[in-house]
């Protein structure tokens, strides 16, 4: 057996369930009416351009008033208007779009309907969302056209009578409810029309002063543009915040429409960065600012904004992140944003240096997040020297290889998380004609892993993580001058005099020059701890907990370790402390109990000179 038929659908029954859970903000009726009053007002536009729209256009604008009264909201427009028939067809009948019909209906003239914002037919019933009864007041622009009243309590039902209005347009009243009456602030209204209506393309007034302006810069052509504008958008857009370093114009209409102003903001530090910052926005009308699907991560920290009118927008999340459309924006995003980077790095090398430091970081996240990027950012990503000089990768390889390729063919680059800190490890690798790069920003740790993935036969290894001569191991080695039996004498003194299971003595054969105690962490252990500190590491997670354990490397050949071998036990285990301490304190790792000890032993031995 086989039946076929249609489900049929109770409107008594749907309908609330439209109102309330359409949207999620109710504030977005507002966005929604205004929206229906310029599209009515584009349209009007339209048609007066094929001469279908007879008499004066005047001036369109719409206009939003309020009255605490008699607790009305008012949406007025002077655009198309309706007639009792279009009513009921529009209005009456959920999801028919009048919109979509006029699209269908005038696809094939000269009118221009790509400013028409309204797609599904269901904006206008977010009015009950708020209000308890809605009327429309509206005179259609049709010859003869009879004005048309239409009352309806947010029910299935309504009423038509005829209407009072004599100029062309409609009025929507609202008659708040109750539980709304928050949306009779005047302030709040203000509010919703700043976020919402800011760049609208038909005049809005509110109060009687316009709240919009209808031609936002990203909407002209960059040709027409000059620096001034692009920093005084900014500024329209966050006040009080300082000029942006640079910015993008986006304008695309193939595959996808899309047009827009990013702006790289200036980052005074880490903490600094606002995510959240780009406003998404649908034929200038603002639609959110949690941009995440349709921006990449990395790029999440630009600011600006983005119009797209092929961005679903009442749609869910998840819907958003697999639609084909999404995906096309956010690489043609990350590959304006890299053709922009390369333009400025090529056309002007040293204001781009100047900028490094505040973009090197979008930069670094963007070759980290996306493979893409990593390949076009590869020839503008910078390494700024302990000099203060900047490099390119490729420059930088190949101005330390001759010196820093070690036996086995590695070429290692060596680096400063904190070049105060670190200081005295800088300056031994500087005494061997080595040179070190600054890493010291919170991304660098992901992005030292990253460079040695990519760079063929390199490390890099932080310049306090070992003896330089262990660092960068090369075939000289300095001999030792002492024998075996003085070796393991002198490391027994030591391990004596520091007596700590977490320091590991050994004696190696350093340079007359080095000193004669340093203390290290090794690579990889603070690797791991950084990373865990981070957040990342997953099964790495144990390293976090672990305590540091340091590297103490005794020289062999400093004259202090040969005086503390030639006097007794005692006097021997003595300087030896006092060595380990300068170690401690060169790395500011000395303090409370330990320092005092210090400090009086000290001035016991200066005491005895
Ligand atoms: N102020 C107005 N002036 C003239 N016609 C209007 C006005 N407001 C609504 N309409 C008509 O009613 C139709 C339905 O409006 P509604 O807001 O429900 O849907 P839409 O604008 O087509 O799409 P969306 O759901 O995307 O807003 C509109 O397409 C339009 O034809």
């Amino acid at each position: 057996m086989e039946e076929k038929g249609t489900i049929s659908i109770h409107t008594e029954n749907i309908f609330p369930i439209i109102k309330k859970f359409l949207y999620s903000d109710h504030e977005i009726f507002l966005r929604e009416l205004v929206s229906n009053a310029v599209d009515a007002s584009q349209k009007a536009k339209s048609l007066s351009s094929i001469g279908e729209l007879k008499g004066d256009l005047g001036e369109l604008k719409v206009t939003v008033k309020v009255d605490k009264e008699k607790k009305q909201i008012i949406i007025s427009d002077n655009g198309i208007g309706m007639t009792a028939e279009e009513i009921k067809k529009y209005i009456n009948q959920i999801a028919f779009s009048g919109a979509t019909e006029f699209v269908e209906r005038y696809k094939d003239s000269n009118a221009d309907k790509s400013q028409i914002i309204g797609q599904f037919g269901l904006g206008f019933y977010s009015a009950f969302m708020v209000a308890s009864t809605v009327e429309i007041d509206t005179l259609s622009h049709a010859d003869g056209a009879e004005p048309a009243h239409w009352i309806c309590d947010g029910s299935t039902e309504f009423s038509i009578t005829n209407g009072t209005r004599t100029e062309r347009g409609t009025d929507v009243i609202l008659n708040i409810a109750e539980d709304s009456e928050e949306f009779l602030e005047e302030a709040r209204l203000q509010s919703i029309l700043n976020k919402y209506c800011k760049f609208l393309p038909i005049l809005v007034e509110f109060n009687g002063e316009v709240i919009n302006n209808p031609n936002p810069i990203w909407t002209k052509s960059p040709s027409d543009l000059t620096d001034e504008d692009y920093k005084n958008f900014y500024k329209e857009l966050y006040p009080f915040s300082e000029d942006p370093l640079f910015w993008i114009h986006l304008n695309v209409d193939y595959p996808f429409n899309l047009t827009g102003i990013l702006y790289f903001p200036k980052v005074k530090n880490e903490f600094d960065f606002q995510k959240n910052k780009i406003q998404l926005y649908s034929r200038q009308v603002f639609i959110t600012d949690e941009v995440k699907d349709v921006v990449p991560e990395f790029l999440m920290l630009l600011h600006g904004v983005i119009d797209s009118p092929d961005i679903p927008l009442n749609v869910s999340r998840s819907f958003l992140q697999a639609d084909a459309n999404v995906k096309k924006i956010n690489t043609y995003i990350t590959r304006k944003v890299a053709d922009k980077l390369n333009e400025i790095y090529k056309k002007d090398r040293t204001a781009y240096e100047e900028k490094w430091n505040d973009i090197g970081v979008f930069v670094k996240y963007g070759m980290l997040s996306d493979d893409k990027f990593y390949e076009k950012a590869k020839d503008f990503a910078l390494l700024q020297s302990t000099d203060e000089k900047f490099y390119t990768l490729e420059e930088y390889r190949n101005y330390v290889q001759a010196n820093q390729t070690d036996k086995d063919g590695n070429l290692v680059l060596l680096y400063t998380t904190d070049a105060e800190k670190q200081h005295a490890f800088i300056e031994t690798a500087k005494n061997r004609n080595y040179d070190v790069v600054k890493l010291d920003t919170m991304i660098d740790p992901h992005f030292i892993g990253q460079l040695e993935q990519k760079l063929e036969k390199t490390t890099l290894k932080r310049v306090d993580a070992d003896t330089i001569d262990k660092l960068i191991q090369t075939d000289a080695k300095p001999e030792s001058v002492l024998s075996e039996d003085e070796t393991t004498r002198l490391k027994e003194l030591f391990e004596k005099a520091i007596s700590n299971q977490n320091m590991t003595v050994g004696v190696e054969a350093l340079s007359v020059d080095d000193q004669p105690v340093i203390i290290t962490l090794p690579e990889f252990m603070r690797r791991m701890k950084d990373i865990n500190r981070m957040g990342g590491g997953g099964g790495m997670m144990m390293m976090g907990n672990l305590p540091d354990m340091y590297n103490v490397t005794i020289n062999a050949n400093h004259p202090i370790n040969h005086r503390i071998l030639k006097g007794d036990d005692e006097r021997g285990e003595k300087i030896a402390k006092q060595a380990y301490d300068l170690a401690l304190l060169s790395q500011n790792m000395l303090s409370g109990a330990a320092l005092t000890a210090f400090v009086k032993r000290s001035v016991e031995l200066i005491d005895k000179e």
